[in-house]
């Protein structure tokens, strides 16, 4: 279908999904803006766009709504293996997929409608090197370190799962509010410290094996869950002694399981949902800018 696009959401973290050799215009910062605008386009969490791979059954480019291109995304890779399931693009149950963050492997779960309800990803290997993030702090690993945001003094964990991650913890038992999301958030994503902005986690372990986290994304701002901040939250609530794996990541937004190995080689499995396919109006495509 011309400027067709299908539509889905993990745990409220909504993406659009389309397929370039199917639009009559490039996917470019501008108009990645437009489509993702919640007001005057279809508003979105972020674009994943079929690529082709060498490597991998199937390649994806992740766009966040501002425009920027990000290396790995937890929800995004669950929405586009049920797309790819959904639209007929792939039989198989279980496939790779190429992303600029790594390789990943991704099992389908198809329920009695034979629809593909939930999905396991294989997400790849979290590290907290800070060259990884990148970040300039002059350590090795980023667990505990110092950080100024907001007016606060803070101690983060760093974690890149393809992705940067910026993990702040408070202790069991306090407790994060959205006001603190909402100041702290923006300041510690374009933190002169991550040269290629972070996203963040505020984080409280919640159980011996779970914890809590609200979410501030790099390029989209606060969502509802994040697959790649689950793992990130994980590793780093495992690194710190905090909980024991599997690991719960609740959020507002909902529930996912998160497996730690010994070597940090992660695990996500969770839910995934379709809401629409579609096509863009010839209108609002020649009003893209
Ligand atoms: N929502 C995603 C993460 C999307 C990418 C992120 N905003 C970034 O810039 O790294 C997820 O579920 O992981």
């Amino acid at each position: 279908m011309k400027n067709g696009f299908f539509r889905g959401h993990g745990l409220g973290n909504d993406y659009v999904v389309m397929d370039p050799k199917e639009l009559s215009f490039t996917l470019t910062p501008g108009k990645i803006r437009g489509i993702c605008d919640r007001h005057w386009g279809l508003g979105s969490d972020g674009i994943l766009a079929l690529a082709p791979s060498k490597k991998a059954d199937f390649g994806l480019r992740i766009y966040n709504p501002d425009g920027s291109e990000a290396e790995k995304s937890g929800n995004g890779l669950r929405i586009f293996a049920r797309y790819l399931h959904a639209t007929g693009k792939t039989k198989k149950r279980a496939f790779t997929v190429e992303t600029k963050g790594g390789l990943v492997s991704i099992a389908l779960h198809v329920d009695r409608h034979g629809d593909a309800a939930a999905a396991t990803v294989e997400m790849g290997q979290a590290t907290f090197r800070a060259a990884a993030l990148p970040c300039t702090l002059t350590m090795d690993e980023l667990i505990q370190a110092p950080i100024e945001a907001a007016g606060r003094s803070l101690r983060f964990t760093g974690v890149s799962v393809g992705n940067p991650h910026c993990v702040v913890f408070k202790e069991a038992g306090e407790s994060w509010t959205r006001e603190d999301l909402l100041t702290l958030g923006p300041a510690l994503e374009h933190h002169p410290l991550f040269p290629k902005r972070t996203n963040v986690q505020l984080a409280v372990p919640t159980g011996p094996k779970e914890i809590f986290i609200l979410i501030w994304e790099r390029g989209a701002g606060e969502t509802q869950a994040s697959g790649s901040s689950s793992c990130a939250a994980a590793s780093a609530a495992v690194k710190l002694g905090l909980v024991k794996g599997p690991v719960t990541v609740k959020m507002p937004g909902g529930t996912l399981n998160i497996k730690v190995a010994g070597d940090f080689s992660l695990t996500m499995k969770g839910p995934v949902a379709e809401v629409a396919r579609g096509a863009l109006s010839p209108s609002f495509v020649r009003g893209l800018r």
